[in-house]
């Protein structure tokens, strides 16, 4: 047998030891758990829209408890839905869980220049966020609410149309218009509402609804191949949805700086109230440079990226697409939800509407009106508890071996939290736990933070940053449509709700009708 065949076997016998190794880690440490197959783990689980890879948590968790292991091609995860170990890693020991689960597709955190906040890591993480959290303060709110307001009014006018004509509608699909007209605006650069024909709008469903598909998967099988697809997408845009979107991105931030330089030169001076989220991360600075504990050897020494107060060209377009993609699937997806909810419990929807009417009864809604509406916040978070339609972000990377519990967790291990089953565990909410019920958060939701027990914005210092965003949007827009109609199931809708999706998981539709309170 020549050489060369001899170090191909060698090879050969290396590369499947290796798989095998990865794939066997938690049989190896004693952690039941679905194996799944050799070099795949469960990773093909996670790819099919009809069957969402987070409801497959829940049935595993049934089976298997609520701390158990995965593999998903190289990657290893535990899952888990115990109150106790979600706050542990998320809050107490933030210092040892402060990245997110990626494949290479993804790149490298640390190396990407346009390395967006959701999937930046330490120092890197830190900087990004202190950066963008400014955005959105109650102050940087107030001042995007006429944003909000229009495409409240745009919206609303839709619904007042198809309802006078008596259609039946797929909440879903307004909703969609709507967090998409407010993300362009605030985002894109977009100067005016494009609602019912923003050609965005498909792209970015795209990427919904192929989030989590084949190419992620190969991905995260073989890690190589990510890399030389992240490598071929760069260098042939136009073969990838991503990149064709940050490149209307770079029109939008170009098209500022020229705006900003041609005032300055013509000694215009800036009017300090910020359009949008291009002027506020345009304007934003910031005194931390690095993450607290890191050493600053390997930030400071690369060359690609510098350390330096203010977001550089390429950060602004990363974060820009993650808040365009952060900010509209998931608020439109609540809405619906919230809409479903009530349509199917018409007395939870009466009383809203009392507070509604009490609280605001002038034809226009203001920013401090919103405050008080406990009760609509109440519907909201109760319907982000039965769907926490974002669950697979919810999750962290171990980046020091660590204990926790009595568990030792490696440096390299995923944790991803199975929101289903933790949302709906009775003994966390107690047995009316499938009912939906907002008074159960009247008195307060302290306690289930503080039990680590609801995370439908995720938990601890990356706390979804566009909360209280996402908020004001929804509250906004379902005052102002429950101020003049009520929600009502019709025979086409789909009771229970068909639960679709890759990236996040969404109902296949939310059929309703609006019914004129007047
Ligand atoms: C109802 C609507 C929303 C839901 C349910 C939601 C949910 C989440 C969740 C679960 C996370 C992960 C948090 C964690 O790991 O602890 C997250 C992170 C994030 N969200 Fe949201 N989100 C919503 C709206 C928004 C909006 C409107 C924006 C921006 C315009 C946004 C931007 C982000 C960003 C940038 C992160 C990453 C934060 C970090 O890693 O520091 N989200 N979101």
């Amino acid at each position: 047998m020549s050489f060369s065949i001899l170090i191909a076997i060698a090879i050969f016998v290396g590369i499947i030891s290796y798989y095998l190794w990865i794939w066997s880690f938690w049989i190896r440490k004693g952690v039941k758990g679905p194996r799944g197959l050799p070099f795949l783990g469960v990773i093909h689980k996670f790819t099919n829209y009809e069957n969402p890879g987070a409801l497959k948590f829940s049935e595993w968790t049934k089976k298997y408890g609520p701390v158990y292991g995965i593999t998903e091609g190289v990657e290893k995860t535990l899952v888990i839905s115990d109150p106790e170990f979600v706050h542990e890693v998320f809050v107490k020991q933030f210092d040892n869980f402060y990245g997110r689960k990626l494949t290479a597709i993804q790149g490298d955190p640390n190396k990407n220049k346009r390395v967006p906040l959701v999937a930046a890591q330490g120092h890197r993480w830190k900087r990004l966020r202190t950066l963008a959290s400014p955005t959105f303060s109650n102050k940087s709110l107030r001042k995007i609410m006429g944003t909000v307001e229009e495409s409240v009014t745009e919206l609303v006018r839709s619904l007042e149309k198809a309802s006078a004509e008596g259609k039946t509608l797929d909440m879903l699909e307004y909703y969609q218009e709507f967090t998409m007209d407010i993300i362009g605006k605030m985002a894109m650069g977009q100067e005016k509402s494009l609602m019912f024909r923003n050609p965005m709008l498909d792209k970015v469903k795209t990427i919904f609804k192929e989030g989590r598909n084949n190419v992620f998967m190969i991905s995260g099988i073989f890690p190589f191949v990510g890399i030389a697809l992240r490598n071929i997408f760069a260098k042939f845009p136009s073969l990838q949805m991503a990149t064709d979107i940050q490149s209307i991105l770079e029109k939008a931030l170009n098209k500022r700086l020229e705006q900003r330089e041609a005032d300055e030169k013509a000694g215009i001076e800036p009017s300090g109230e910020p359009q949008d989220f291009i002027d506020l991360f345009l304007d934003a600075r910031s005194t931390v440079d690095f993450f607290e504990g890191e050493a600053e050897q390997d930030f400071a020494k690369s060359e690609v990226l510098k350390v330096d107060k203010h977001l550089t060209f390429d950060e602004i377009i990363g974060q820009l697409f993650v808040f365009l993609l952060a900010g509209y699937d998931t608020t439109a997806l609540s809405l619906s939800y919230s809409s479903y909810l009530l349509a199917t419990h018409p007395e939870i929807q009466k009383k809203l509407q009392e507070e509604v009417d009490r609280e605001c009864p002038d034809p226009e809604v203001t920013f401090d009106q919103l405050s008080k509406l406990k009760y609509l916040e109440c519907v909201v978070k109760e319907a982000l508890r039965l769907y926490p339609l974002a669950s697979l972000v919810h999750n962290r990377k171990c980046l020091k071996t660590t204990n926790v519990l009595g568990m030792e967790i490696e440096a390299g291990t995923n944790i991803n939290v199975d929101t289903w089953s933790l949302h709906h565990d009775p003994k966390v909410w107690g047995d009316d736990v499938n009912e939906f019920k907002p008074e159960r958060w009247e008195s307060g939701d302290e306690l289930f933070f503080a039990k680590g027990g609801y995370l439908p914005f995720g938990m601890g210092p990356r706390i979804c940053i566009g909360m209280r965003l996402a908020m004001m949007e929804m509250k906004m827009l379902l005052t102002n449509i429950l101020k003049n109609y009520t929600f009502e199931t019709t025979p086409e809708t789909v009771i229970p709700l068909k639960l679709v999706g890759t990236a996040t998981i969404a109902p296949s539709s939310v059929l309703l009708k609006l019914k004129s309170r007047f």
